[in-house]
């Protein structure tokens, strides 16, 4: 069991994409970003190829996995496009996650426990290729141990609803979750990562939390950003989560 106070930040890059989409410009550019984020102390960064390229596109995906210094951890949905798509590029780390055209952003955790077998075969296909993969779950016992089964070595537990808890007890309840399934995962020999609707205000309860190998986030960044800057959004995210780990 890992209980270290060590903590790794992912930058998701997949908002500044969004700004460029929405003009169809060329500008802001997210390889732009990602070079900014490592500058500023990111551990890796992560992108989220949608069905719908609402935001991140092929182009970038690619010239990512040539120009970056840390690492790339890669965002599909399973389907065939994707993997034939993740087996072109071979990322670092594969995430797999759910997704639907009509939502505004991901919405809940991968139904692993459901359909174990489909997994059990993108987990197969993805890891030939070298890639680590994780899965994008809720904090939910049931998914945990499924994940297991289906033989990925790390999880991401979908931190949205506590993000979005409004009353203190639902923060607390919430964070609970988080807390208990980051014990199932280790318990089950996963790498436990954590991630979605994280920002300034809310990380550190859960960057405190033992044994999380890894923060991605991503909204709160691009959205500080504006103010501060990418460097100084992504350094003071980072300085906030290691200072919460080492508490
Ligand atoms: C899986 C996940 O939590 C992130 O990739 C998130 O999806 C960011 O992108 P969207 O806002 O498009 O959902
Ligand atoms: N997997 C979560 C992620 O990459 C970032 O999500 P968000 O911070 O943009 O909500």
């Amino acid at each position: 069991m890992t209980t270290s106070n060590r903590i790794l930040l992912g930058v998701n890059i997949d908002h500044v994409a969004t700004l460029r989409q929405a003009r169809g410009t060329r500008y802001p550019d997210p390889v732009k970003a990602a070079l900014d984020a490592e500058e500023a102390g990111a551990d890796g960064i992560t992108v989220h190829l949608r069905e719908d390229r609402r935001h991140i596109q092929e182009r970038d995906v690619l010239v990512l996995k040539d120009v970056l210094q840390t690492r790339m951890n890669f965002e599909m949905g399973v389907t065939e496009e994707m993997m034939a798509f993740a087996e072109r590029i071979r990322p670092a780390h594969i995430c797999l996650v759910p997704e639907t055209r009509q939502e505004l952003t991901t919405e809940g955790g991968l139904d692993v426990a459901g359909q174990e077998a489909r997994i059990k075969a993108a987990v197969d296909r993805l890891s030939q290729i070298g890639s680590e993969v994780s899965l994008f779950i809720d904090a939910d016992e049931r998914q945990i141990e499924a994940s297991r089964r289906v033989g990925a070595p790390a999880i991401e537990l979908h931190t949205g609803r506590y993000a979005d808890a409004t009353t203190p007890t639902e923060v607390v309840d919430e964070l609970q979750r988080i807390i208990d399934g980051v014990a199932v995962g280790l318990r089950e020999g996963l790498i436990v990562n954590a991630g979605h609707g994280l920002h300034y205000h809310n990380v550190e309860a859960v960057a405190a939390i033992k044994g999380i190998n890894e923060l991605n986030i991503g909204h709160a960044l691009v959205a500080h950003a504006l103010f501060v800057g990418f460097k100084g959004a992504v350094a003071e995210m980072k300085a906030l989560i290691l200072a919460a780990a080492k508490a």
